[in-house]
């Protein structure tokens, strides 16, 4: 067994954003575009992370096809978000709740997080605990519209099961607001074969250009027969079905009170220049959310936390 490595140290590369040592199933390496990545080996998972935008690229559980999706045209650069993995949308989602603010989705996808835990259990699962504070975002675009002091604490956990905790804290004297989403990309095999169990009866926003503002009722479990773009007033878990690759993949979340389904379909994938045109049969979303209405209001020192648990199982 390996003992930890030099905190921040890989082949000659070192980076000031990681503040503990590292235990052996852990290893710091430069990922694309040159920015440094946690990669995680273990006898249940294996993973990436990069500091940057805390973002997770991959989880791929033991005896198991990838589970997270990546687009193979995404940028890797300081200032870009990461197309695929699991984006962190904060403090606002999309456009905001008053749209017109940029960046979409929040500037929170764009900066570097600092690691700051890295623990193995017994298990083997590896669980690293990320950082970002309003000092480390100050010049960031977008920093301009949230000015209040916070600080978000991530913790990810890569084990048989794919765990994230988003915390928010409020570290000033003042109340703020914001909203919020992991907006995980999960891999499927042709999304047209593709059902999402556990929203029937759920009302939701169809956000695609043209649906209008009034929420609509979904009947049945989801399907994909065109771009598909739904805010779900929905608090409980949902299961992807994927019949060709004979597997499910079980969204479980506490503290959300929304769940978003996205697959951008044809013209909206030729319009991303970070988006192979024929990537979307492969890709769907299903993001845990406080979105629009249902954004958190966070009293001077008090936290929340968004927890989002996704488990691999078989066709059912
Ligand atoms: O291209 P972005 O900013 O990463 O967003 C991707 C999609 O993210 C989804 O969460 C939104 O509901 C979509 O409207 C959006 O197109």
């Amino acid at each position: 067994m390996v003992g930890p490595v030099r905190r921040g140290y890989v082949r000659g590369m070192t980076s000031s954003l990681i503040a503990v040592d590292l235990p052996s199933s852990v290893r710091l390496v430069k990922g694309e575009g040159g920015l440094p990545a946690l990669d995680v080996s273990t006898p249940v998972a294996a993973g990436r992370l990069y500091l940057h935008g805390a973002h997770v690229t991959a989880w791929t559980p033991s005896r198991q096809d990838p589970v997270i999706w990546m687009s193979r045209k995404s940028r890797f650069a300081e200032g870009e978000p990461i197309r695929g993995g699991v984006p962190i949308c904060w403090p606002w989602f999309g456009a905001g709740r008053e749209p017109g603010l940029a960046p979409a989705h929040g500037f929170a996808r764009l900066a570097d997080f600092t690691l700051v835990g890295a623990e193995v259990d017994a298990f083997g699962a590896v669980t690293l605990t990320l950082r970002l504070t309003d000092a480390d975002v100050a010049g960031l675009p977008g920093a301009e519209h949230f000015t209040q002091p916070f600080e978000l604490t991530y913790t990810v956990t890569f084990g048989a099961e794919l765990t994230l905790a988003l915390t928010v804290r409020n570290t000033g004297s003042e109340e703020f607001s914001f909203e919020e989403a992991l907006h995980t990309y999960l891999a499927v095999k042709d999304v047209t074969a593709v059902t999402v169990e556990g929203l029937e009866g759920v009302r939701y926003l169809d956000k695609v250009p043209g649906a209008g503002q009034d929420l609509v009722t979904q009947t049945g479990p989801v399907t994909f027969t065109s771009e598909t773009d739904r805010v779900y007033h929905s608090t409980g878990s949902v299961t992807v079905v994927d019949p060709a690759l004979a597997r499910t993949v079980t969204a479980v979340k506490e503290n959300s009170a929304n769940t978003v389904v996205w697959n951008p379909w044809t013209a909206k994938a030729a319009a991303m220049p970070d988006y192979d045109d024929a990537e979307w049969p492969t890709m769907v979303c299903v993001e845990v959310a406080n979105a629009l209405e249902n954004a958190v209001t966070l009293a001077a020192g008090e936290n929340h936390t968004m927890t989002a648990r996704y488990a691999v199982g078989p066709r059912v």
